[in-house]
């Protein structure tokens, strides 16, 4: 059976043994949409990479249903394998092989015939073809970063996976990165990237699911997310200063932001942004500059994930 999701999983659950067994994934719902790219939120320790090994056929499930393109990953794992493509957090390399002979392996494992290897494509894609003879070791952490993207897309899967892949990289390699990834995103590819950097989420992503304590907190298109909270600040900037808010404010939630700054805590709903303007025309301040803060997602996930870390510490 065939899904239109990229990614579809049902109560899927992981526990790891040990003396002190750690429940990682406490019966998980999710849908990656196909054609999304879909940022995966969360904490250290959420369950992110759980999440990724189980459909990587990395790490086996303790119980639940997933599917990798409509292929489950019981009854058909070969195909649902074939289907993704994983970039992992960990840089780990075979010290001794060249970018083409890692390329190269790869393909064979996964049996792409020799005439439809893109090895020379995605070695230029990611800007290493003139690197293809250096022996892995010699290669920056960058450049490591980038092998990996290519070589998870040997086999053309129709869903990427990048796990952290920004952590500890810097700015221009993180443009580099993200150029060629939404690249094969315009192209047809799903991207599912993890990510700890929410404006990394919020710029890329059009949706996003935030994960923690083992369970997904929320699941939906970014904007939604984003109108999810609805307040927002506006910052007024006054020609002189003041030592105490008027009393022309009273009932609003006002603030003094400085000497001659006050701020104002409104809903975008309603009328609150009109009547602080009626309120600042009637007290007689004279404005300099108005500014607003938005909401960003950092504001969303602090508010959705306060709850469950109040119960996890409790
Ligand atoms: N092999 C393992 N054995 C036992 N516990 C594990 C194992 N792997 C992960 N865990 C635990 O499972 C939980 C989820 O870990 P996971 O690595 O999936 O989280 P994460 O969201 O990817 O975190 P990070 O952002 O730090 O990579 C953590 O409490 C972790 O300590």
């Amino acid at each position: 059976m065939t899904s239109p999701s990229a990614i579809h999983v049902r109560s899927l659950e992981k526990t790891y043994g040990g003396p002190s067994p750690k429940r990682a994934l406490k019966g998980i719902d999710l849908d990656i949409p196909q054609g999304s790219m879909f940022g995966l939120l969360g904490p250290n320790g959420a369950g992110k990479s759980t999440f990724i090994n189980i459909l990587a056929g990395l790490v086996n499930k303790s119980s639940g249903e997933a599917r990798v393109w409509g292929f489950d990953l019981d009854e058909n794992p070969r195909n649902a394998r074939a289907s993704i493509g994983v970039v992992p957090q960990e840089l780990v390399f075979d010290a001794f092989f060249t970018p083409w002979e890692m390329m190269e392996v790869q393909a064979g494992m996964y049996g792409v015939p020799k005439s439809e290897r893109r090895t020379e494509e995605l070695l230029k894609a990611v800007h290493l073809w003139d690197k293809r003879h250096a022996y892995s070791r010699t290669l920056s952490g960058g450049m490591k970063r980038r092998l990996l993207v290519a070589k998870a897309m040997v086999h053309t899967p129709p869903v990427l996976i990048l796990d952290e892949p920004t952590a500890g990289v810097d700015i221009e390699l993180r443009q580099l990165l993200w150029t060629y990834v939404r690249e094969l995103h315009a192209r047809g590819t799903t991207i599912v990237l993890t990510t700890h950097y929410l404006e990394e989420a919020e710029e890329l992503c059009d949706t996003i699911a935030i994960i923690n304590h083992g369970e997904v907190v929320c699941s939906e298109p970014t904007p939604d997310l984003l109108a999810r909270i609805d307040e927002k600040e506006i910052l007024i900037d006054l020609a002189s200063e003041i030592s105490e808010i008027p009393q022309h404010f009273n009932g609003f939630r006002a603030r003094l932001a400085g000497p001659n700054r006050l701020a104002f805590q409104v809903s975008r709903k309603g009328n609150d942004v009109g009547a602080v303007l009626a309120a600042l025309s009637a007290s007689g301040l004279e404005v300099r500059d108005l500014s607003t803060d938005e909401t960003d997602l950092e504001d969303i996930f602090l508010q959705l994930t306060r709850g469950s870390d109040a119960d996890a510490a409790a």
